[in-house]
């Protein structure tokens, strides 16, 4: 199966790794060239443009940062709509809002093709280790076309329905993750600040009703202060955004992801954006010194 692979950050480059892995004949695109270069040593095709890369493979994926990059990669001159005909399809699994899908559903459909939205629960290890959890909504023919690529990135899929639906549960659990690891990050400080140890807090949570795995792989870490990016804290910002829109929309009141917001966006006032988002710790110890 030949597959294009649009967007080779953290995800999209383990992603489109895993299929050439297993055997895909994989052509990357990513806006920054040069890193396409380490997929070419592992048998990659390089496309000069989106609009080639879709010219060429009958399906094309996409793995970008948010909604204005992937509307950019669609939109833009020699992007993925000059290309884009009866016969191909579009899979975007990056992590946007529904009305960014839709933007980008219409068009696609309105030139022929077909296309299919898949965000992605599950971080850089579950992308290098096949292990992605995936949330598609679209067009299920697609969907069934694509479950061969779907099977190599991840453990399980999901078809969710009408477009949108893919964006909105992505945006559902990210927002709880963000929620969480505040509320985690707060414990860590006031364990800290009342004398208490912090690797004992965590063995304690890891044997109880919450433990859960992102404590127990973000925590040791944390406590060193070790952040180094699996998942971007500006992407995580983004999601919280995004979600608390789709919260405005619903009339859904969202204060604890409100206030879990407000720490990620004073996080990249810190300058901590590029850094994993478990670097909110840092924001939280700063409001705490404030108090
Ligand atoms: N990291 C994670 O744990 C997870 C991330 N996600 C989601 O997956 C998506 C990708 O995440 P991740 O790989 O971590 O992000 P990165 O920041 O590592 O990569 C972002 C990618 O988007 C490209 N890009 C950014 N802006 C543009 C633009 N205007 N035009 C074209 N390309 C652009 C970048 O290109 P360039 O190299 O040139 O900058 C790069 O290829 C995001 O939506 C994120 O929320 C979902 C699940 C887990
Ligand atoms: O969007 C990022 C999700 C990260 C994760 O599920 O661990």
């Amino acid at each position: 199966m030949e597959v294009g692979f649009l967007g080779l950050g953290i995800m999209g480059k383990a992603m489109a790794m895993n299929l050439l892995r297993h055997g895909f004949k994989v052509t990357v695109w990513n806006r920054t060239l040069s890193k396409c270069e380490e997929l070419v040593q592992f048998g990659a095709s390089v496309g000069e443009t989106p609009a080639a890369v879709v010219k060429k493979c009958k399906y094309t994926i996409a793995m970008l940062s948010d909604p204005s990059a992937a509307l950019a990669v669609v939109f833009n001159k020699d992007g993925v709509l000059e290309q884009i005909s009866e016969g191909k399809g579009y899979i975007d699994m990056s992590t946007v809002d529904a009305d960014t899908s839709i933007k980008i559903n219409e068009a696609i459909v309105q030139k022929g093709g077909v296309f299919l939205e898949a965000p992605v629960s599950g971080s850089k290890k579950p992308a290098e280790d096949g292990q992605l959890v995936i949330l598609a909504a679209g067009d299920k023919t697609l969907y069934e076309e694509a479950i061969p690529a779907f099977d190599v990135m991840g453990k399980k899929s999901f078809f969710l329905g009408q477009v949108g639906n893919g964006a909105k549960m992505k945006l559902v659990v990210n927002m709880i993750m963000g929620s969480m690891m505040n509320a985690f990050s707060e414990g860590l400080v006031l364990a800290d600040r009342s004398g208490l140890s912090q690797q004992i807090l965590l063995d304690v949570l890891d044997l109880g009703a919450i433990a859960n795995p992102m404590f127990k792989m973000k925590g040791p870490a944390m406590i060193q202060s070790n952040y180094s990016p699996a998942f971007p804290l500006k992407h995580q910002q983004k999601d919280m955004r995004l979600a608390l829109a789709l919260g405005d929309e619903n009339a859904v009141s969202m204060p604890v992801a409100a206030a879990a917001n407000e720490a990620f966006k004073t996080a990249r006032s810190l300058d901590l954006g590029d850094l994993d988002f478990s670097a909110v710790l840092e924001a939280v110890k700063v409001s705490k010194n404030k108090a």
